[in-house]
């Protein structure tokens, strides 16, 4: 099998790690690189790591360039995945990795994003539960956000086993690649080395709704969400530390075994061996969630810890993943657990 891919956004951090995980990709031949403002430019000049496409030109954005791909992936900013798949066909696959279709309730894409909501499509997360049967054969599929992704998986077999009750508070940490390569004054190199800062603090952060709608379903009912974002020194990387309220007789043991249970047929999904605690360079490059839980008894609370690398599993691993089981590959295909530490 050879799937033609194409690649909206390849001068973008999501673009270049998608280019560089469908590299090693084995079915997979690489058609059309487009771009903004970069179009005309050769990818070499944002993508220098991606030696065996560096003469590549990228071209304008439009539904011409990105018609005759089997598959087509958006790493575009919010906003312009409705009009192109529109202009794609049904049998097209469209993978995008921006947040315009991840959202199940027109009314939360209303308050956190606004503007026409685009409807939502089969999201982009395997590991969930019943998520693999509607990614089987899907042409339209919404790759997760990068804070949800470590989240979800980190609080999900808590809150599908009932051993927390219904609210959770979240604080993350993530590297600048986050925010993407345009630039912004607070990811300078000067405001940003030797600093940790909070931001999007007071539930305002847009992935709150994301992080609420993934453990709802998995819960059965409403989660409340306390969700806290903080940008550190690094490039990559997102560590996440979640915690609810136990309900009785849940202590680590108990927790550690569900979490064993969750997870024993997952191939990226590390729960590490009782005592180590997650940490984000072991993440890097791989399309692994590597994680831990336990439970503080003092407080009462499960506390899980997730690290991701953000532009791997946090998007553009998730997204070849979710490729594979659209067009019935091995899920794996392409993608590998194995890190780049240090
Ligand atoms: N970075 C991350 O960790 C994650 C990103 N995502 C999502 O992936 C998507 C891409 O993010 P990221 O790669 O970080 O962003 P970047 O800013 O690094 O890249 C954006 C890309 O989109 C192109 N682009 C921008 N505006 C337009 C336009 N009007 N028309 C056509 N192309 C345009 C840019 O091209 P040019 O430079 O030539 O203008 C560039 O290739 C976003 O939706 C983001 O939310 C999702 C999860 C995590
Ligand atoms: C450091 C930083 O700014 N990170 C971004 C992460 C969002 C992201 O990448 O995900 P989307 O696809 O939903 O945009 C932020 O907090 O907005």
């Amino acid at each position: 099998m050879t799937v033609r891919i194409a690649v909206a956004g390849a001068s973008g951090y999501a673009g270049g790690e998608l280019l560089r995980l469908l590299l090693g990709h084995p079915e997979v031949h690489i058609g059309a690189l487009t771009a903004g403002e970069s179009a005309g430019s050769r990818l070499y000049e944002h993508q220098p790591q991606l030696v065996p496409l560096a003469d590549r030109v990228l071209v304008s954005t439009t539904p011409d360039e990105l018609a005759g791909h089997d598959v087509v992936f958006l790493a575009l900013p919010h906003g312009h995945s409705a009009r192109l798949a529109a202009e794609l066909g049904e049998d097209t696959v469209v993978i995008d990795c921006g947040a315009d279709h991840r959202l199940t309730d027109a009314g939360a894409w209303q308050r956190w994003y606004g503007g026409e909501y685009s409807g939502s499509w089969p999201y982009g997360m395997p590991e969930l539960p019943g998520a693999r049967a509607r990614l089987h054969g899907a042409t339209r599929i919404a790759v997760p956000g990068c804070y949800p992704t470590a989240v979800s998986l980190a609080l999900a077999p808590a809150l599908q086993g009932g051993l927390v009750l219904p609210e959770a508070t979240i604080v993350a940490v993530t590297g600048t690649s986050g925010a993407g390569r345009s630039l912004k004054p607070h990811l300078l190199g000067s405001e940003v080395m030797g600093s940790a800062s909070a931001y999007g603090v007071g539930g305002v952060h847009r992935h709150t709704p994301e992080i609420a709608q993934n453990l709802s379903a998995v819960a059965g009912t409403p989660v409340r969400v306390s969700f806290t974002p903080v940008l550190a020194p690094m490039s990559r990387g997102i560590l996440a530390t979640c915690t609810a309220p136990v309900v009785a007789d849940v202590d680590g043991a108990v927790a550690y075994a569900a979490y064993q249970r969750a997870y024993a047929d997952e191939t990226f999904v590390r729960l590490l061996p009782d005592g180590s605690w997650p940490a984000t360079a072991a993440t890097l490059g791989s399309n692994a969630v590597q994680l831990q839980v336990t439970v503080d008894a003092d407080a009462g609370r499960l506390v899980a810890v997730s690290a991701v690398d953000n532009l791997t599993k946090g998007t553009a691993g998730a997204a070849v993943q979710s490729m594979n089981l659209a067009l019935g590959l091995p899920e794996a295909t392409g993608l590998t657990n194995v890190g780049v530490a240090p």
